[in-house]
């Protein structure tokens, strides 16, 4: 089994909140601080305490003098094209990259870094708490100990997914890249009804937070499909069958969720550049 340490030097690039998640996550899961490399001009100010306080290397621009076991990419798919470049002199024979970056294929990360071991993937920021969900695909430069050591990389932070189509990655993106924020969304919509359906601010609030938290744990839980969960909530002719005639019906969420997946998917699919 491997383990974090075979991941180090790690050099990650870009510790804001993607980057910063899974750094966070790695290190709650045995990740030797002193085996991290952080390039990154302007880390949120969290993360440059996280980085102090642990004895993370940090500098602003990669270092000339230093082969990564892996790299990781986790800046803005606008800003990948520029910094890719000034990574090549960190790859060895051994290194595999990692790119967290929306959008960006395989071939345009090969165009940028150079001729290399690399992984396209897109995780999401509930990594920060180990339970996140990456789907990853690699080039056909990655070695099977690449692969592992990435898999484990990866699955301290969550779960792990390879697929070897990249064109699914797009629909990753919209499903699981962007879901966390649907569902935030979700919370803060139903807060707004619960409002407007004369609750007081704060225990709208309370309730529609506490009622994700609890759903989304109750299925973490449960080994019941979220179908038989919905259903277990749903009495003949009660409360939520009045509210579900709504959310199921034709203008429902389905066609909402559709569009939004869409919409995101067709926007990773621009950010290729
Ligand atoms: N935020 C999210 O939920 C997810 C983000 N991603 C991907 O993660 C990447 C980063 O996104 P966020 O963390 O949200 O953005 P962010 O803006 O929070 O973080 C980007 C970080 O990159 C740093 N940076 C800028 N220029 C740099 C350079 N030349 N060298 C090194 N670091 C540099 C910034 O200072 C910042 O700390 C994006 O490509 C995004 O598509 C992927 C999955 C989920
Ligand atoms: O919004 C974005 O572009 C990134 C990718 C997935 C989540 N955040």
């Amino acid at each position: 089994m491997t383990d974090l340490r075979a991941a180090t030097p790690l050099v990650l690039v870009g510790a804001g909140k993607m980057g910063g998640a899974m750094l966070a996550g790695w290190l709650e899961n045995g990740l030797d601080p002193k085996g991290v490399v952080l390039i990154d001009p302007a880390p949120p100010p969290e993360m440059a305490e996280l980085i102090a306080g642990r004895g993370m290397t940090h500098v602003t621009a990669p270092p000339s003098d230093l082969k990564a076991a892996v790299i990781v990419v986790a800046v803005k798919p606008q800003v990948a094209d520029a910094v890719l470049p000034g990574l090549a002199g960190l790859v060895g024979p051994g290194t595999v990259v990692v790119s967290v970056a929306a959008g960006k294929t395989l071939e345009r990360l090969e165009a940028g870094i150079g001729p290399a071991a690399i992984v396209r993937s897109m995780p999401n920021t509930p990594a920060q708490v180990g339970r996140g969900i990456t789907v990853a695909v690699a080039n056909g430069r990655v070695t099977t100990p690449q692969k592992v050591l990435v898999t484990a990389l990866l699955a301290a932070v969550g779960k792990v997914e390879w697929v070897a189509e990249e064109a699914l990655i797009d629909a990753v993106t919209a499903v699981s890249g962007s879901g966390p924020a649907y569902v935030f969304h979700l919370v803060e919509a139903m807060a707004e009804a619960g409002r407007r359906a004369g609750l007081p601010d704060a225990l709208a609030e309370k309730l529609a937070r506490a009622t994700v938290e609890g759903a989304g744990e109750l299925l973490y839980q449960s080994p019941l499909d979220p179908a038989t969960l919905r259903k277990n909530v749903t009495s003949p002719n009660g409360t939520t069958a009045a509210a579900l005639a709504v959310l199921m019906g034709e203008a429902g969420l389905q066609p909402i969720m559709d569009a939004a997946v869409a919409a995101a998917a067709r926007r990773s699919r621009e950010l290729a550049g």
